[in-house]
């Protein structure tokens, strides 16, 4: 059983054997029971302290113990930045679901990438990845040197079995998964869900200004798991990305293997069900930047390399409105995945595990149908039921790469569910 502390970003001290954790030092000359101390940075050591993250791993052996990598043999269609495999066109994407796996496929075989922007060699940029799996890791575990990895189930539930303890997560809660931790991921059904990696500053909540001290994501409900540790002789492959390639080496034991671990860089999970939607009692639809759930800053101020938003159930009451999202042309570039029900600016076409791409500029908006209801429906307060979208937001245009261009996924029709606008009649 997983077993959490609640927060986020809190300095958290946890120990899976009592006196594991050294006490009033990282680093003794003798550290308890002869376990390893390993410092783990998300930030530079310069990082200002509000930002800083890091945490120190007492380990059953040095992480430093492997003989050195190769290059992992399979392909996949996993992808990293630059995203220059095709030129990004100006059309606005939709696809169907992935399909899940007819034959055993684990989570580091199971990612595709829709696209992304940045380098990761620059530390700038995001991916939007999707993954369908079949079955568990055993043997084997990963690490992304490359970003911080955001999971978002949409259909079966994962169990993260991390360095730093063990997270449940199923679809309607996220996941993060902290660059460099190794983990490894279990399921027990098919699974299939999103992920966004970010290469750049690392994810953290919104400014909430006029709002207040409270509201969106509140800090207590992110939980972060205990140490938990596994204490097996046995070997393990390592498979890590590092520079868009993966790699692979053997272990001659399971590398999750902390006992204690104290600090602020820690992976975690969050129940989406847990947001404090904020939107208007008055009039018009706010911009979708009120459901921000977490945000990963660029260098410019109020401009992300990467905003995670979602939208969840809630009340619609705006009067003399047109409530469903406008139509819009975006200088942020905008993937969208569907987790479950309907999207309120769809009325067909974007069914839960599809996703969407509206880069930079591009017209998009409701469809017509969704239009031709909104503007005949009677303004009563009515809720949205049953339903959660989200987007990954970016500064930076989102590039397809060549699968998410080609795939027989992709809906060739898409550019359809605009058409057939009555032209405006002037008096
Ligand atoms: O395009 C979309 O569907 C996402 C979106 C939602 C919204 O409520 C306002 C703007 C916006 O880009
Ligand atoms: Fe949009």
């Amino acid at each position: 059983m997983a077993d959490y502390l609640p927060g986020f970003g809190n300095h958290v001290a946890t120990e899976a054997v009592a006196g594991a954790l050294p006490s009033g030092q990282n680093s003794p000359q003798r550290v308890p029971f002869g376990l390893y101390a390993e410092q783990l940075s998300g930030t530079a050591f310069t990082a200002p302290r509000a930002e800083n993250r890091r945490s120190w791993l007492y380990r059953l052996r040095p992480s430093a113990g492997h003989p050195p990598f190769a290059p992992y043999a399979r392909p996949g269609a996993l992808r990293t930045a630059p995203f220059d495999e095709v030129p990004p066109s100006p059309n606005r994407l939709r696809w169907d679901p992935l399909p899940l796996p007819e034959t055993p496929t684990d989570f580091v075989d199971g990612l595709f990438t829709y696209g992304g922007n940045g380098d990761v060699a620059a530390g700038t940029g995001m991916a939007a990845h999707g993954y369908a799996i079949s079955a568990s890791m055993v043997d084997r575990v990963f690490a992304n040197a490359d970003g911080e990895l955001l999971i978002v189930p949409q259909q079966g539930a994962l169990t993260l079995v991390t360095e730093l303890g063990r997270i449940a997560v199923a679809p309607l809660q996220i996941a993060l998964v902290p660059r460099g931790v190794r983990f490894r991921v279990e399921v027990t059904e098919p699974a299939r869900g999103f992920v966004c990696e970010n290469y750049g500053a690392l994810f953290r909540l919104p400014e909430l200004g006029p709002i207040g001290a409270n509201g969106l994501a509140n800090p207590r409900d992110f939980e972060v798991p205990v140490a938990a540790f596994e204490d097996r002789d046995a070997p393990v492959e390592l498979v890590q990305k590092f520079q868009g390639r993966l790699w692979t080496t053997r272990l001659a034991a399971s590398p999750l293997d902390v006992v204690a671990w104290h600090g602020t860089l820690a992976p975690w999970r969050y129940d989406l069900t847990r947001f404090n939607t904020i939107n208007t009692v008055s009039f018009d639809h706010p911009d979708p930047s009120i459901f921000t759930v977490l945000t990963a800053p660029s260098d410019t101020p109020g401009t992300a390399n990467c905003d995670f938003v979602i939208f969840p159930p809630r009340w619609m009451v705006a009067e003399h409105s047109f409530r469903p999202p406008w139509f819009h042309r975006n200088v942020m570039s905008e993937f969208m995945g569907l987790i479950a029900g309907a999207y309120d600016a769809k009325a067909g076409g974007f069914v839960p595990g599809g996703a969407s791409l509206h880069n930079q500029m591009a017209g998009h908006g409701p469809d017509r149908a969704s239009y031709e209801a909104a503007v005949a429906a009677e303004l009563v307060p009515h809720r949205l039921r049953d339903t959660m979208a989200f987007m990954f937001e970016s500064r930076a245009v989102i590039r397809p790469t060549r699968w998410a261009t080609e795939t027989p996924l992709a809906q060739p029709d898409y550019d359809l569910c605009w058409d057939g606008f009555a032209k405006a009649r002037l008096p």
